[in-house]
């Protein structure tokens, strides 16, 4: 146990009440107009912590400073997560599939080893996002992995595609899925018979997480794998434009619902067959893992497959759960995260309470813990789970905020935690609607909520740590890069939204009747980013951080 002890710390002592951290997910500081959501709204706690001298900054969480392969790279929930958790900056999924592709690795890996078993008499299908957003996929790393079968002897490839519109501009589907076409056609010179097979949007099809509807994940499995949807087209360009409707009120690319790409005599082009090889292409483990477990278990019964291929090469781009190791086989050895902060504060005999609703529920536990799924101490540890609403977040931009807010409370009240981690969702979930007065109702729910927990922190005597894992509400329009306008859409004048994340730094805010008025931000570490906030919260407790983690951002004075 000696490895893991943390010593007390020589300035700050430990508090009489519990630490919180609350990650408000999605809120960037960006440029103040009145297209910034978590500026325009009405947020009268934030802007009063924001005002108190040396008790707030802001820290990078985009880019390399999160383990992103370039600084164009927009963060996201789960390579900030894993950097608030583990205080560590990690080379992140993106990155290692660009290295592994780029060197050769992948091809001489078990995983490939597998799938090539394929190549000669099966169909090698591919399943993933159909984007450049870097979040979860890319679109030059799937036509990496389907060059380099058909190179190495794939003789038929079929590519599931889920259209994205959340982390690039909506509407690009149908460039997508064009170049797509273009691409796989090239291939028939080398001997290949490559194909769009199904698809559908990302937020209807395939791509859940946490379990929080698995409705979607088993109209996945109809369309790729049965080939059995509502909508059947022969040419997947004509499939993608079809189903997003008059150009004047479109269905958006995350919502389109699922279809099957037929031949003339209308079968399917491309189910999947027993001996078939299937590669999940996204390296990004949330909206993967239950997609995995219906490829993976044979015994699977959450809804009836219907059928179920026999002797699959199964393979994700990576191995998305390092608790359960799945999937058994991939492509790419996922990102190593070890010494996560929770793994230290149970061997500390600090308790924590978790909570979030589902939709970030794993955010603050499974990638918080660098992508394991149980605790590391049951006794020690409480994750609650608050269900999540099941609409499009603008209709109902609350989300559960008051829900987390009562429980956050209760645990702040019980004396039996030492740590409260709590997610919000709202600035996130609602800004990926790209609806800005709804955005704005979700930052100022989230303010007044966060009012609630910290006056109960301080009833407690407890001390305090705001930020976000990424930008979202931060800018909800499309802008000019040079002047930085917004882009307005050439038919109604109207600004064209902006649904996915920002590059923005994030705020720190510190504070709480507990916390001694000596302690303050140092001012010497301008490039800090969002691993070193874990050093700041175990200083909040009183410990000193772990020698491999960022530097911590308090000091005393
Ligand atoms: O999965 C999503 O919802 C988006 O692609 C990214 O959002 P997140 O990183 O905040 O989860
Ligand atoms: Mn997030
Ligand atoms: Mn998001």
């Amino acid at each position: 146990m000696a490895d893991f002890k943390l010593e007390a710390h020589p300035t700050i002592p430990a508090p009489d009440g519990p630490v919180l951290v609350c990650i408000l997910d999605g809120w960037g500081v960006n440029v103040e107009d009145e297209f910034n959501a978590v500026f325009s709204a009405d947020t009268p706690c934030t802007d009063a912590l924001r005002a108190v001298p040396r008790r707030f900054r802001s820290v990078k969480a985009h880019g390399t400073a999160v383990g992103l392969p370039s600084d164009a790279d927009m963060g996201n929930s789960e390579v900030g997560h894993n950097a608030l958790g583990s205080g560590q900056v990690i080379d992140q999924g993106a990155r290692l599939v660009d290295q592994a592709l780029a060197n050769g690795k992948m091809f001489e890996l078990p995983g490939w080893k597998l799938i090539s078993q394929a190549f000669p008499n099966n169909t090698v299908h591919f399943i993933g996002l159909l984007s450049d957003g870097g979040v979860h996929s890319r679109y030059n790393q799937l036509v990496g992995c389907i060059k380099g079968a058909v190179e190495r002897g794939a003789k038929r490839i079929r590519v599931h595609v889920l259209t994205d519109g959340r982390d690039v501009p909506d509407g690009s589907s149908v460039q997508f899925v064009s170049s797509l076409v273009k691409d796989l056609k090239e291939l028939e010179a080398q001997g290949c018979d490559a194909q769009i097979a199904s698809g559908g949007g990302r937020m209807c099809v395939t791509m859940d997480r946490y379990e929080a509807d698995w409705d979607i994940v088993k109209r996945g499995w109809q369309a790729h794998v049965l080939g059995k949807a509502p909508h059947t087209f022969t040419d997947p360009v004509q499939a993608v434009k079809t189903l997003r409707g008059p150009s004047d009120d479109p269905v958006s690319d995350q919502w389109l619902p699922p279809f099957v790409i037929t031949d003339e005599a209308g079968k399917p082009v491309g189910t999947v067959e027993d001996g078939d090889a299937v590669v999940l292409f996204n390296f990004r483990a949330d909206r993967m893992v239950e997609i995995s477990k219906a490829f993976e278990y044979p015994d699977f019964d959450i809804f009836d497959r219907e059928r179920y291929p026999k002797d699959l090469k199964f393979v994700g781009m990576m191995q998305y759960d390092g608790d359960l190791l799945l999937p058994a086989n991939f492509l790419v050895p996922p990102p190593e995260i070890h010494k996560t902060s929770g793994e230290f504060l149970v061997h500390n005999g600090i308790s924590t309470f978790a909570c979030s609703e589902t939709q970030k529920f794993g955010h603050v536990t499974f990638f918080w813990n660098g992508n394991r799924s149980g605790y590391f101490d049951s006794n020690l540890e409480t994750y609650l789970e608050i269900p999540s609403d099941k609409v499009p977040f603008n209709q109902a931009p609350d989300m559960k905020a008051y829900e987390i807010t009562e429980a956050g409370k209760e645990a702040l009240r019980s004396g039996k935690y030492k740590m409260v981690r709590i997610n919000y969702a709202n600035p996130d979930m609602v800004g990926h609607t790209g609806d800005l007065e709804a955005s704005k109702r979700a930052c100022a729910t989230v303010d007044k909520c966060v009012a609630d927990l910290l006056s109960v922190l301080d009833e407690v005597n407890g001390r305090f740590l705001l930020t976000s894992d990424h930008g979202n509400s931060d800018d909800m329009v499309q802008r000019e890069k040079k002047t930085n306008k917004p882009l307005l859409d050439a038919d109604t004048g109207k600004p064209l939204p902006l649904t996915s994340h920002t590059l923005a730094p994030v705020p720190v805010y510190i504070g709480g009747k507990g916390l001694p008025d000596s302690v303050v931000m140092r001012d010497d570490l301008p490039d800090a980013g969002l691993a070193n906030i874990t050093a700041t919260y175990i200083n909040l407790l009183g410990l000193q951080a772990p020698s491999l983690y960022k530097d911590s951002l308090i000091t005393t004075v």
